[in-house]
């Protein structure tokens, strides 16, 4: 077991999670629960990682020093993810003192036994000295829990934002360099879409607070994912920009179909997009399984996108599940928080009576989104003229998006 160091007396002591494909809801191609070691003439461990990997980052702290020496352990978020392996830490060094906000307490109790922990509660702007290495604390509650905080170690000006600027990829880099920016990038739009929207006016929020601050930040030490030390500034300003809802001239058409009637909808509304020159992705909902159809996927595309269009064929007077699915996700996503509204449109094929563009209507409004039309629809297989009116409206779409 390795660490690896980020600054003299600061080393990464994590956990490598290859095999998590699958974590509440969102894929991923496995994962690292980072936790850190700093050393000054006092040393201080920072968050941990899931139960059952409590050896992993006891090895890499061996590399480094023995862990009975660790002086404080700080707490930054409650999540099992960072704090399962917290009891056995405890165990090993008792009477260790936790540092974590007033809610962290609260919430630790409530997942561990945490009687006879010695647990201390700070505050925005309390200071831990560790001799040479000075930790300040920054409470950020529900970034993205109630108890979460960052941490800012002064002396080398990295910032422990746990969850904060994360990205759910297991690799064997550590940094934004060695994984590369865009590949980066990319994994932290995923986190950011699927955990962080609706936390987008609290993000700004504190991206002006730590810069009122005036502190340097050289590097971005998350709890997952890769360490931002070339690319700080890039995930800054990404998180304002996904924060604000600058996103692309794209449309995400998101859909699913019986008998492939609402599919032929969903082609011909993007040939149209794509004939005005901008940019479309079509996902399929089906179960996930593939790339690129999973909800979690599918909401980045629409977060990076400014229109979303749903297509569903009504199947019991309802939506087709798969899709009330989807935007029963994206509702909770909350989208209409992000700076800029996205606009969208439900499109649809029935035999009956029709009622599921409607019904998606409503579920995207529900969902922040702008419905910017009645719906288009049709009865049973679209015939050629119903196909030119999907590929004319593909292009009215594509037009406001380009307007915006
Ligand atoms: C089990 C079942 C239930 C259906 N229920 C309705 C309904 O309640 N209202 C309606 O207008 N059409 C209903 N339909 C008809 C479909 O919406 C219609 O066949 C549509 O063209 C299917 O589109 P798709 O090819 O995109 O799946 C139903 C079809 C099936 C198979």
């Amino acid at each position: 077991m390795i660490a690896k160091e980020l600054a003299p007396g600061v080393h990464w002591v994590g956990a490598i999670d290859w095999n998590l494909r699958e974590y509440h809801g969102y894929t991923l191609p496995g994962t690292t629960y980072n936790a850190y070691l700093v050393q000054g003439e006092k040393t201080a461990l920072i968050d941990g990682a899931y139960g059952g990997f409590e050896e992993e980052v006891l090895g890499r702290i061996k590399s480094i020093c023995d862990p009975a020496t660790i002086d404080y352990i700080i707490v930054n978020h409650i999540e099992m993810d960072h704090s399962g392996t917290l009891p056995e830490f405890v165990r090993r060094m008792p009477d260790v003192p936790i540092y974590c906000t007033e809610r962290a307490k609260e919430g630790l109790a409530r997942h561990y036994d945490t009687t006879g922990w010695n647990i201390r509660v700070v505050k925005t702007g309390d200071t831990l000295d560790l001799g040479g290495k000075t930790l300040t604390f920054l409470e950020a509650p529900m970034l993205h829990w109630p108890d979460s905080m960052f941490t800012y170690l002064a002396e080398d000006a990295i910032l422990f934002p746990n969850d904060a600027f994360g990205q759910h990829v297991a690799s064997a880099a550590r940094f934004d360099d060695e994984l590369g920016r865009d590949v980066a990038l990319a994994h932290a739009q995923k986190f950011f879409a699927n955990l962080i929207i609706p936390l987008a006016p609290k993000v700004l929020k504190k991206l002006d607070e730590v810069g009122a601050l005036g502190i340097d930040i050289k590097m971005i030490a998350p709890s997952h994912g890769v360490i931002w030390r070339t690319y700080a500034g890039d995930i800054l300003k990404a998180y304002t920009d996904w924060s604000r809802g600058v996103s692309k001239d794209k449309v995400t058409i998101v859909y699913d179909t019986m008998h492939g009637s609402t599919g032929m909808m969903a082609k011909a509304i993007a040939e149209g997009v794509m004939a005005e020159g901008v940019d479309v992705r079509v996902c399929l909902l089906r179960d996930g399984r593939y790339e690129g159809t999973h909800r979690s996927d599918v909401v980045t595309e629409v977060l990076d996108s400014k229109a979303v269009l749903i297509g569903s064929p009504t199947l019991q007077d309802e939506v087709l599940p798969t899709v009330a699915g989807f935007l029963s996700y994206l509702r909770g996503l909350r989208p209409g928080r992000l700076g800029t509204k996205k606009i969208g449109c439900a499109f649809g094929s029935h035999g009956g009576m029709g009622g599921a563009v409607a019904q998606a209507n409503e579920l995207l409004k529900a969902a922040g989104i702008e419905v910017i039309e009645g719906g288009f629809q049709v009865n049973y297989r679209p015939d050629a003229d119903e196909l030119a009116r999907a590929y004319e409206f593909g292009r009215s779409v594509a037009r406001k998006v380009r307007s915006r």
